[in-house]
């Protein structure tokens, strides 16, 4: 991709979000439209006739309500992560218009979300919503980015490619973290850089723990930071890891939408905390006193006009009080060395801050278009990321297609190439085994198990039966020939495979029955329809099943893949996306088993190289040795 002019490349950026907000919407249109075939919450996106179990107040006043099914049976699959913008309505609402909310959390069984109001109803539903608003702060800094003039278009024309970025020496720095040379190498990187540098991290290689030595470091020298990411999850994994090595750190954003464990870093938690809210909660409180004064009646003669003085101080008291409120936020801010946010800012919080440094974590989940609101605030930029795992996700296939789906990042990595990352390559998540195929395909087999993690093993965990300790370390059942097709889910567009499923059944049992304890044991699926399916046969408390999207950034001792596609046509769908596998691949520490049909992936050059190589390390195994199903 490449632009002949910042205005070239902004006119490409407003033309995408347009398509994404065509494509969101009739994403939504469609829901609707499967909500009178009668199957909404197949899409993901909507729950359905949900009671309301609990509820209550919880910070800034906002009301958290928990909504689960009528018997509490498990919630169906769904995209309602926390963080995420939603609609809650009665069922029988027939506009479903309802009250804006956001989840703020969720269990197997239920969800909360943080709503302003009670909506209409007895029976509810929940319908993820279009986010018109992030659309639009997008909008909006990209055009402020396409207007800069002067010196303040450096870091837009290095970003964009038409200017080399520039390095300072490598300074000296004293870790203040325990770091591994290329951890180390990267920070002193990132610290020589005059506008941008990447820090590239694959799977487990501690790339947040060094974007916090980072920040850390630019702290010390007295910078201001601001520390952001795509998701809120990523905002948080990076907080805490910051919170952790440094006093001043404030989260911006919904309190719903941060991890319980952190609120006391949140905006809302600290103003409330203030002395000053103190004084503010005291004048509403004397507000409140005049208002009930005036409202006492009164005979004297002058009554009236008494009551007038009485309002008209209350709202004066309440004109102070919330003028002091804001002034309180906006110290908090000024007081903290490092802001916490997603990528999509409030403008209004931050005002025209700026940053002597800007970190972006996860990186390579953010499109071009998402960059903007954090570039502009920035002096110097570094991004965190890998693009060797999941780009961000597209809506709109033509955008897709376009090449929305690219991260800056991903796309700076290829134009600029080594000059501008630096990549971490120790890894201390999976057994060298595990590490040795990815590494190969797309770490330019430079990753290396620490020795920590070097020979690790499921018989390193308490309890772990002398059978299963034994086992190898990685096996892939071949399904070829044995006719264990995929199926197209009934009334629904995913895939599934029956046969594989009832496979992953007798593997998680045989898994648990050798004691390893359940939440150690992730099954993944690249699509939802056999999680579904799975999720229904395989009911164990603290077994996570889901998709290669749902475990990125995450790992488990165990992994059990099913690959699901078997066809005589070859056809392999969006496993083509060969990042996907790669994630897929990274998740487990020290014991993998996986199932597919070689005669279908095979085609692929890829899958056809990860079977060879497993066929060279004697982990290959058909289904037709099963005997039974075959
Ligand atoms: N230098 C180090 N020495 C020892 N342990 C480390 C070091 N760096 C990272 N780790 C450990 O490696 C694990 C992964 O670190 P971190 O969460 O920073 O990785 P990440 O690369 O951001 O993760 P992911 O690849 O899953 O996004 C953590 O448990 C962390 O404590």
């Amino acid at each position: 991709m490449g632009w002949a002019t910042p205005e070239s490349y902004f006119d490409q950026l407003e033309r995408w979000l347009a398509l994404e907000g065509e494509a969101e919407r009739e994403r939504l249109a469609d829901r609707r439209r499967q909500q009178r075939a009668g199957n909404p919450e197949r899409s993901g996106e909507t729950l359905v006739n949900l009671r309301v179990t609990d509820h209550r107040t919880g910070l800034a006043g906002r009301l958290l309500m928990d909504f689960a099914k009528p018997a509490s049976e498990p919630l169906p699959m769904n995209r309602l992560k926390v963080g995420a913008p939603v609609v809650v309505s009665g069922e029988d609402d027939p506009d479903l218009s309802g009250q804006p909310g956001v989840v703020s959390a969720r269990r197997p069984n239920t969800i909360q979300v943080a709503l302003d109001d009670w909506p209409e109803g007895r029976r509810f539903r929940i319908d993820l919503c279009p986010d018109e608003s992030t659309r639009l702060r997008q909008l909006g800094a990209m055009s402020r980015a396409r207007g800069l003039s002067g010196s303040a278009t450096r870091l837009r024309e290095v970003l964009l490619g038409f200017e080399t970025p520039r390095f300072n020496d490598l300074p000296r720095v004293e870790m203040v973290t325990a770091l591994n040379p290329p951890q180390e190498e990267a920070v002193r990187f990132a610290l020589a850089a005059r506008d941008l540098a990447i820090v590239h991290g694959p799977p487990g290689t501690g790339k947040t723990t060094t974007l916090a030595e980072i920040v850390l470091q630019a702290v010390r020298a007295g910078e201001k930071v601001l520390a952001c990411a795509a998701s809120n999850t990523a905002v948080d994994n990076l907080l805490e890891k910051l919170a952790g090595v440094m006093p001043s750190v404030l989260r911006v954003g919904h309190p719903a939408r941060v991890f319980e464990a952190l609120r006391g870093h949140t905006l809302d938690e600290l103003v409330e905390n203030d002395e000053a809210s103190a004084i503010v909660r005291e004048m509403h409180r004397d507000a409140d006193r005049l208002l009930r004064a005036a409202d006492k009646p009164s005979r004297s003669r002058d009554a009236h006009q008494r009551r007038r003085e009485l309002r008209a101080e209350a709202r004066e008291l309440r004109r102070d009080a919330r003028h002091l409120e804001r002034h309180t936020i906006q110290q908090v801010i000024d007081a903290a060395d490092v802001v916490c946010t997603t990528l999509t800012i409030d403008e209004e919080l931050l005002g025209d801050r700026r940053f002597d440094l800007v970190v972006i974590d996860e990186a390579c989940q953010a499109t071009e278009p998402a960059v903007w609101q954090a570039v502009l605030r920035a002096e110097r930029l570094v991004l965190a990321g890998d693009h060797c795992q999941l780009p961000p996700t597209v809506l709109s296939a033509e955008a897709a297609r376009e090449g929305l789906g690219v991260s800056p990042m991903e796309r700076l990595v290829g134009s600029a190439g080594s000059d501008v990352f630096r990549r971490l390559t120790v890894q201390y998540r999976m057994h060298e085994r595990l590490m040795a195929f990815p590494s190969a395909r797309f770490y330019a087999g430079e990753l290396v198990a620490d020795a920590s993690v070097r020979g690790r093993r499921i018989a390193d965990l308490p309890g772990i039966q002398p059978e299963l300790a034994e086992r190898p370390i990685l096996e892939f059942w071949d399904t070829a020939g044995a006719g264990w097709d995929e199926q197209l889910e009934p009334d629904g567009s995913s895939k599934q495979n029956l046969k594989e499923a009832g496979w992953v059944v007798g593997q998680v049992r045989e898994l648990l029955e050798g004691g390893v304890p359940a939440d150690e044991i992730a099954v993944i699926a690249p699509y939802a329809a056999q999680v579904r399916l799975l999720r229904g046969r395989l009911q164990v408390p603290g077994l996570e099943i889901d998709t290669v999207d749902g475990f990125q950034g995450r790992e488990k001792e165990v992994v059990v893949i099913t690959f699901v596609r078997s066809n005589p046509t070859g056809e392999i769908g969006f496993l083509g996306d060969t990042r996907r596998t790669n994630v897929a691949l990274t998740r487990a520490r020290s014991l993998m088993r996986a199932i597919g049909d070689s005669a279908t992936l095979g085609g692929n050059e890829f899958y056809a190289a990860l079977l060879d190589d497993i066929q060279q390390h004697g982990e290959y195994h058909s289904v037709w040795e099963l005997g039974d199903g075959a």
